[in-house]
This record gives structure tokens, C-alpha cells and sequence, in this order.
């Protein structure tokens, strides 16, 4: 009856009962050794297009919240970088902590920041994104550190939008939302072939993780953490720490797309 989730009994350990995967050789996230990764010049600079009117809805999924984009055509894209091809923009969301002292999947010199954004994409070279899931070139996701400062003036619109999804599976529409406000305005990053950081864990995903931050404070930290895993009517189970911690290099590379 329970399924994968984030507590003691259905938490990261436990994942790889159900998604032998769990322990494959290119799992998600990492920790980032700024020194022991590869500046590469090869590296194109990322290019993101993202178009407002593409933004639908804002989702509970009783793991995260996602706002998800119509993806029926190149409108919102990631080229350039380490990809080759046109990757769609799907969806993006949010892992956190209980407290701001940890909360980010990816980690930098074993530092957790209290919120990572991951902007998930797809290879166009299939036909949908659950078709590109299943393969090794099949996802792009980018991947942003929240680190505590000022308010951030960017999250206002997806902040406000909680309180209508605070409970499992409860959505709301989400118009107009342009994704390019949350990037830090620097697009140097790192990238290495890894997986979704959730089951079913598959190991599709090219990561692209971004070195600058972007701001977000107390406050608005604490409004992440007034969402809940639990559906309505159930015991009401507050959403934080959703995040899986860092995994094996396994021999990896990482590349660096700046000095
Ligand atoms: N957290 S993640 O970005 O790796 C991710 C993205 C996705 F589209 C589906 C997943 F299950 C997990
Ligand atoms: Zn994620």
C-alpha cells in the first residue's frame, strides 16, 4: 500500500527493493569536486528558450510540486551544452530541506544547499517524454542551487500558487509563467550522465547543474515546507526533505563548461 516516498520506511535506502537500479552505474545526484572536474572549451554555452504561454499547471504530486508546460511543440527548448539535438522543456520542480542547512540533491564539496530546481527536458529525437525516460540520451534536466539570502523576487508567482496544492494530487492552473526568471544570470555549469533522483531512478538523464545560485530567504523557504505528502483527509505529513542523497561516482567524469 505505501509507496516509494522519503520516511524511514519507504525512504532513498529502501528505493532499490523495488528499483534494482537503485544501484546502477550512473545514479543521481552526486557530489560536485569543482577541482576533479574536466574543464572542457568544447563545452557550448546552454541555450534556453522558453515561451510563457506555454506554462499549464501547477501540481501536488505528493513528492514535490511541479508547474508542467505544454510540450506539443519546440516552443520552450534547451540546445547547445553538452547536448546535441533539441531537448523540451516538460516540467520543473523543487527538492528542500526541513531546515535551510540542508535540503539540495546535488551537493559541492559536500555542501547541501537548502533547494535545487531541476527544469526537466526531452530529446526530441523521440516521440514523448516517457519514451525518451527509457533512454540513455533521453533527458536533459538543468539543475539550479537555492542558497539563503534576500527574498527572491522570481519565486513570488510559484510561492503563491501553494496554497491552492497543499495536499497530494491537488492542481491548479499556471499560466504564463516564463522559467527563464528563475535562471541565475551566469549559465556556466557542470554535466555528467546520471539518472532521475526518484524511482524509478532510470538512467537517462544527461545532469547540467548550474555553479550560481539564485537567492531565496527564510521566509519563502518556509512556505515550501507548508506544503504536504499526504492527500486530504489523510494525517497531514509536512513536505521537506525530499531530496535523495548524493550516490556513487562509479568512474564518471565530470566536465566543467568554465575555468
Ligand atoms: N528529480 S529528477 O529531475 O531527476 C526527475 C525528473 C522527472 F521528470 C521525473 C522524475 F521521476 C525525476
Ligand atoms: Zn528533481
Amino acid at each position: 500500500s505505501h509507496g516509494w516516498g522519503y520516511g524511514p520506511a519507504n525512504g532513498p535506502e529502501t528505493w532499490g527493493e523495488e528499483f534494482p537500479v537503485a544501484n546502477g552505474p550512473r545514479q543521481s545526484p552526486i557530489d560536485i569536486i569543482p577541482k576533479d572536474a574536466q574543464y572542457t572549451p568544447s563545452l557550448k554555452a546552454l541555450k534556453l528558450k522558453y515561451d510563457p504561454s506555454n506554462s499549464r499547471g501547477i501540481l501536488n504530486n505528493g513528492h514535490s510540486f511541479q508547474v508542467d508546460f505544454e510540450d506539443d511543440g519546440d516552443t520552450s527548448t534547451l540546445t547547445g551544452g553538452p547536448i546535441s539535438g533539441t531537448y523540451r522543456l516538460k516540467q520543473f520542480h523543487f527538492h528542500w530541506g526541513a531546515s535551510d542547512d540542508r535540503g539540495s540533491e546535488h551537493t559541492v564539496n559536500g555542501i547541501k544547499f537548502p533547494c535545487e530546481l531541476h527544469l526537466v527536458h526531452w530529446n526530441t529525437k523521440y516521440p514523448s517524454f516517457g519514451e525518451a525516460a527509457s533512454q540513455p540520451d533521453g533527458l536533459a534536466v538543468v539543475g539550479v542551487f537555492l542558497k539563503i539570502g534576500a527574498a527572491n523576487p522570481r519565486l513570488q508567482k510559484v510561492l503563491d500558487a501553494l496554497d491552492a496544492i497543499k495536499t497530494k494530487g491537488k492542481q491548479t492552473t499556471f499560466a504564463n509563467f516564463d522559467a527563464k526568471t528563475l535562471l541565475p544570470s551566469c549559465l556556466g555549469y557542470w554535466t555528467y550522465d546520471g539518472s532521475l533522483t526518484t524511482p524509478p531512478l532510470l538512467e537517462s538523464v544527461t545532469w547540467i547543474v548550474l555553479k550560481e545560485p539564485i537567492s531565496v530567504s527564510p521566509a519563502q523557504m518556509a512556505r515550501f515546507r507548508g506544503l504536504l505528502f499526504s492527500g486530504d483527509g489523510e494525517a497531514p505529513c509536512c513536505m521537506m526533505d525530499n531530496y535523495r542523497p548524493p550516490q556513487p561516482l562509479k568512474g564518471r567524469q565530470v566536465r566543467a563548461s568554465f575555468k
